[in-house]
């Protein structure tokens, strides 16, 4: 895979804060990659040094083979920005601020005003800004993100304020877009919409990268338990029953439910003996760590260490 992105041992320190403290990754064409952290984790910051907008303290970033920083950074065209408060004119229609960002980028605005289209802002490209959902600034700001086709997507979360279906639609785009080779990194909280969707997971905490793997591959390091969940017929109400192994956990979640914490190495074992001739097991799901799990581990993970 190439990589577009390449962050090498960065530090950028803001008087006494460190920001991002020796942060190293590279970004693959067709990633899409989530940038997840508590507030003041860096997530703003490793984004602002991928655009050039701010230069690291000590370390180096390359995108698309230049240094952002530098004066002319050729790549800059083929980058796209997407900021966490997309503010615009409200004075002007959709149309004319999508026009106006692709004379700044030198694009044509006929396609560019086509990305109203793919974002769905079609109908309402000729109203004016100020009467503008929050939802449809959003799309506003993505079209022009969009603009000359980027093979370097930053979006600084993105999602918030938009409802259900168009965080969907949005997810469609930039789904499709990482299928066609561009990268995307997205900085977000919504752990959970990002658990199907992000092929791999970056953990900031306090500048310091504390995880980065696919979900799958973040569940292998954690080693978190695997909640299995068993109905069970015929059962008193707090009956744990006897073929449960003796040192797991096990609790029950209501009449039927019985839920047990399944090392991940155990949980073959485990429905062997709960679905083996007698048991009146009726039904079985099988839960692994969330996101959300593995986050609150790699946190804790990081303020235990040393
Ligand atoms: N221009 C600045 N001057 C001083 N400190 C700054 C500046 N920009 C960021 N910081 C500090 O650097 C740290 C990281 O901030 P950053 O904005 O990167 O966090 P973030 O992960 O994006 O947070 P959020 O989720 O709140 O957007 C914070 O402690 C913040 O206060």
């Amino acid at each position: 895979m190439t990589s577009t992105v390449r962050v090498s041992d960065v530090t950028k320190r803001y008087g006494r804060v460190e920001a991002v403290r020796d942060a190293s990754f590279s970004l693959g064409e067709g990633e899409l990659v989530a940038l997840i952290g508590h507030n003041g984790a860096g997530k703003t910051t490793l984004l602002k040094l991928m655009l050039g907008l701010i230069r690291p303290t000590s370390g180096a970033i390359e995108v698309l083979g230049d240094n952002p920083a530098a004066g002319e950074f050729a790549g800059r065209r083929q980058l796209g920005y997407l900021p966490e408060n997309v503010s615009f004119d409200p004075a002007l229609t959709g149309r004319e601020t999508q026009a106006f960002y692709a004379r700044l980028k030198r694009e044509p605005v006929a396609k560019a005003l086509g990305l109203l289209d793919t974002v769905g802002l079609g109908a309402a490209s000729r109203r004016r800004v100020s009467t503008y959902s929050k939802g449809m600034r959003q799309r506003l700001g993505l079209a022009q993100a969009l603009l000359g086709a980027p093979r370097v997507l930053l979006l600084d979360e993105p999602t918030t304020g938009l409802d259900p279906e168009l965080r969907q639609t949005f997810y469609d785009i930039i789904a499709r877009l990482a299928a066609g080779g561009t990268t995307v990194l997205l900085s977000s909280h919504a752990l959970t919409e990002l658990e199907e969707r992000a092929g791999r997971v970056i953990i900031m905490n306090r500048g310091i990268k504390v995880a980065d793997g696919s979900i799958d591959e973040l569940r292998r390091l954690a080693r978190l338990p695997t909640r299995i969940r068993l109905k069970v017929a015929g059962l008193a109400p707090s009956e744990i029953p006897g073929w449960a192994p003796q040192d797991a956990t096990c609790r029950r979640l209501n009449g039927h439910i019985v839920e047990i914490d399944a090392a991940p190495e155990r949980k073959i074992e485990l429905l062997h003996r709960a679905t083996a001739a007698g048991n009146a097991v009726e039904d079985v799901d099988v839960v692994p760590p969330t996101l959300d799990e593995l986050y609150a581990h790699f946190l804790r993970q990081s303020e235990q260490a040393p």
